[in-house]
């Protein structure tokens, strides 16, 4: 297995690293293995390993698979990935495996798939990314010590206290400018941990999917709560889809999350998809 690269994210792979690096290490000899402790550290490591590496596995959560497929881009190298963040929607989506045995089959396999990315500004999202609500709720969330717990508290705690964002689209999306309780970008239907945002988001389909909320009462929390899990967000009155390859808007919030990372973002913002321009493993 030499062109083959782990890179570990401890941070979010807190709990289950040791025992996948010891399952690895007995079944493997000798793999190349990174613990990674920051972003820049990923990218440096894929580009000293460039030359001779043809699938870099990511073993953490959605936002170390984007930090490792960022350098993958539009390259013949392929991503793989062990999910071990507290979401794993990429992961989900895409079925990268947490049965080390298959994940080792699949990189002996080599078969891929091209997929489509996104960026915002220049900011690369493979997953779903967003801001108003939950922008607010990821920068949160941030501040604590993570987990589906402190998820669900941050965003119950975020839900009353926060208010709707302005919107503007130009031309004929004119109509619907407005406020929103949070705006989506989907390229696959989910946050993570089930929740189906865009129930018809599709990876291959060159498009992604703005998934536009109005802010509900909060009796109407546990339906929507109901319909996202049960993937049917799609007939609510309060959530309406546009579909694209390329569009432009501005919003008057730079809170944003790009797959569950906090990030600000100033508007205007300019969102363009990129067909094909990921090799994941499958
Ligand atoms: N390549 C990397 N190396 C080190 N740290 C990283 C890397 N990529 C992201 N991080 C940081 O690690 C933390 C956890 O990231 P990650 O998104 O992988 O896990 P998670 O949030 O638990 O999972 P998920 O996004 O699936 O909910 C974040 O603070 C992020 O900034």
């Amino acid at each position: 297995m030499q062109n083959v690269a782990f890179i570990i994210n401890p941070f979010s792979a807190k709990k289950n690293y040791h025992s996948f690096l010891e399952n690895l290490k007995s079944t493997v000899e000798n793999p190349l293995v990174y613990i990674s402790k920051s972003t820049t550290g990923t990218e440096k490591f894929i580009d000293d390993h460039f030359k001779t590496v043809d699938i870099f596995i990511a073993i953490g959560g959605d936002g170390t698979l984007s930090s490792v497929a960022k350098k993958l881009l539009n390259t013949d190298k392929i991503l793989g990935g062990f999910p071990a963040g507290s979401g794993n929607g990429f992961s989900t989506e895409v079925n990268f495996s947490k049965n080390i045995n298959e994940l080792l089959s699949k990189i002996k396999n080599k078969k891929f798939l091209e997929i489509d990315t996104f960026t915002i500004n220049n900011h690369l999202s493979i997953n779903v990314s967003g801001t108003g609500f939950d922008g607010e709720v990821v920068k949160r969330f941030e501040k604590t010590s993570r987990g589906f717990s402190n998820y669900i508290k941050v965003t119950l705690k975020t839900f009353f206290k926060y208010k709707p964002v302005e919107i503007k689209f130009d031309g004929q999306l004119a109509k619907h400018n407005g406020k929103y309780l949070m705006i989506n970008l989907a390229n696959t239907r989910q946050f993570g941990n089930n929740a189906f945002i865009s129930p018809n988001s599709d990876y291959c389909d060159g498009l992604v999917e703005i998934a536009l909320v109005k802010k509900f009462p909060f009796y109407y929390s546990p339906i929507f709560a109901y319909r996202m899990f049960a993937g049917k967000l799609k007939t609510s009155k309060f959530v309406h889809y546009i579909s694209t390859a390329q569009i432009q808007f501005s919003v008057e919030t730079k809170t944003w999350h790009l797959d569950g990372e906090y990030m600000e973002i100033e508007s205007p913002i300019d969102v363009k998809v990129f067909p094909k321009s990921l090799k994941i493993l499958v």
